[in-house]
């Protein structure tokens, strides 16, 4: 290499674990069916990951009734029936006493045990479960195998109505996993769910993510919080929001990217989500256009930037930057040379159910290098202390 001559950072790839599982999700509006989809935060993560072309181990179980066919194929479970919700929408909100959805789970496939998960080790970890499917015992097991674990509470605080499955929430302390929130690196809750923590208790032993629907989210550290902008969208269905938030965010995250910047990705694939019904199709180019952005990003911040854990809460100078480009991105959706028509009718929302078939995209997504990425984890658990 000539002198003077800047080296390319060179780049790894981060091995990640998905577990929770998939299910089926019927959509109804004021008691009618008005869609069927392939659901369980696992198939809205993936669905980002793959796009985005994150290679990833996934642990999801299901019937034997399954429905779909997925890039990465769950475990079935020749005695148990797929996961099944249906999700109660009411054009009179106060039918529904101000939450966006009634939730029942009809069926609850097998939970997901420590023995389910690979031997191997792991540089980060979803534990993205749904219907109780993830145990105590299977969190602390992913707790030991991946270096940074993002948990979305519903897979810790929900509790099922013995007579008709309707969805509740219990505190977190009173969950059964209150004690592993030191080694959880993210937490994620719905504004719905936030009050099921103590903020002020839980951001002491690790960061809390709260989505705020179309006010976008809120991060909470241990000496700080910010406000993330969202993206303007028209929702169809909240479905997902916060499956493809969590996935964006992780995205940004395994990418080196500050935490409010991670974020900001997060908002961008949520606001994607609502405007379709079920598990959203992104567009290539869009997806393009943010794999572009990212690399960007990264050469602009260089393998050399200063590093300290204030930084990684810190908004990235360039912040304002990103989510303009994202915002660019999102006009490719509107201005696909005049065939907005075409464009449209392509991803217009389906009412029946539909055979999703991800395509793999070939090779895996070289990632931020790892003194980054070692430094990253290191200073989100310094955090915390
Ligand atoms: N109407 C909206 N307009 C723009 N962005 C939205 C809208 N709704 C959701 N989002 C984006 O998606 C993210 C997640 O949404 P939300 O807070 O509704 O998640 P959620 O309730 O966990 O969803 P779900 O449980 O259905 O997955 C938000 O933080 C925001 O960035
Ligand atoms: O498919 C959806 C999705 O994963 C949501 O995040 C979850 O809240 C619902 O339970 C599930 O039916």
């Amino acid at each position: 290499m000539a002198i003077g001559e800047q080296r390319e950072p060179e780049m790894v790839t981060r091995r990640g674990l998905v577990v929770g599982n998939y299910c089926h999700d019927v959509l109804f509006r004021d008691g009618r069916v008005v869609g069927e989809s392939l659901g369980g935060a696992a198939s809205f993560v993936s669905n980002v990951f793959d796009g985005l072309s994150i290679p990833c181990n996934y642990v999801s179980k299901v019937g034997s009734d399954f429905a779909y066919s997925v890039s990465h194929p769950p475990i079935t479970s020749p005695s148990s029936m797929t996961t099944l919700f249906h999700a109660h929408f009411f054009s009179d909100r106060d039918s529904s006493r101000h939450q966006d959805r009634i939730l029942r789970r009809i069926h609850a496939c097998d939970p997901i045990s420590p023995s389910d998960l690979p031997e191997s080790q792991f540089d980060f970890g979803l534990a993205v479960g749904v219907a109780g499917e993830i145990l105590p015992e299977t969190l602390e097991r992913m707790l030991d195998i991946c270096r940074v674990v993002f948990v979305d509470i519903q897979a810790l605080i929900r509790v099922f109505d013995p007579l008709d499955g309707t969805v509740k929430l219990v505190e977190l302390k009173d969950s059964g996993f209150f004690h592993l929130l030191p080694r959880i690196g993210f937490l994620k809750a719905s504004a719905e769910e936030a009050p099921y923590i103590d903020i002020e208790e839980a951001r002491k032993w690790c960061a809390v993510v709260v989505t705020e629907g179309k006010d976008g989210c809120r991060v909470y550290w241990k000496d700080g919080e910010l406000q993330i902008f969202p993206f303007p969208a028209s929702q169809i269905d909240p479905t997902g929001a916060g499956d493809s938030f969590l996935g964006g965010f992780v995205v940004g995250f395994i990418w080196g990217l500050p935490v409010p910047d991670a974020a900001l990705l997060g908002n961008f694939f949520g606001s994607l989500t609502v405007g379709q019904i079920g598990l959203p199709k992104f567009d290539s180019r869009l997806l393009q256009r943010v794999n572009n952005e990212l690399q960007r990003k990264i050469h602009c911040m260089g393998c050399c930037r200063t590093r300290d854990t204030a930084a990684d809460f810190r908004m990235s100078v360039e912040h304002k930057e990103f989510q303009a480009a994202l915002v660019e991105a999102t006009k490719l959706l509107t201005t696909y040379n005049g065939q907005e028509d075409e464009w449209n009718s392509q991803n217009s929302p389906t009412k029946e159910i539909e055979q999703i078939v991800h395509q793999q995209n070939g090779d895996p997504q070289k990632l931020f290098p790892d003194p980054i990425y070692d430094e990253t984890v290191q200073h989100v658990k310094a955090a915390k202390t």
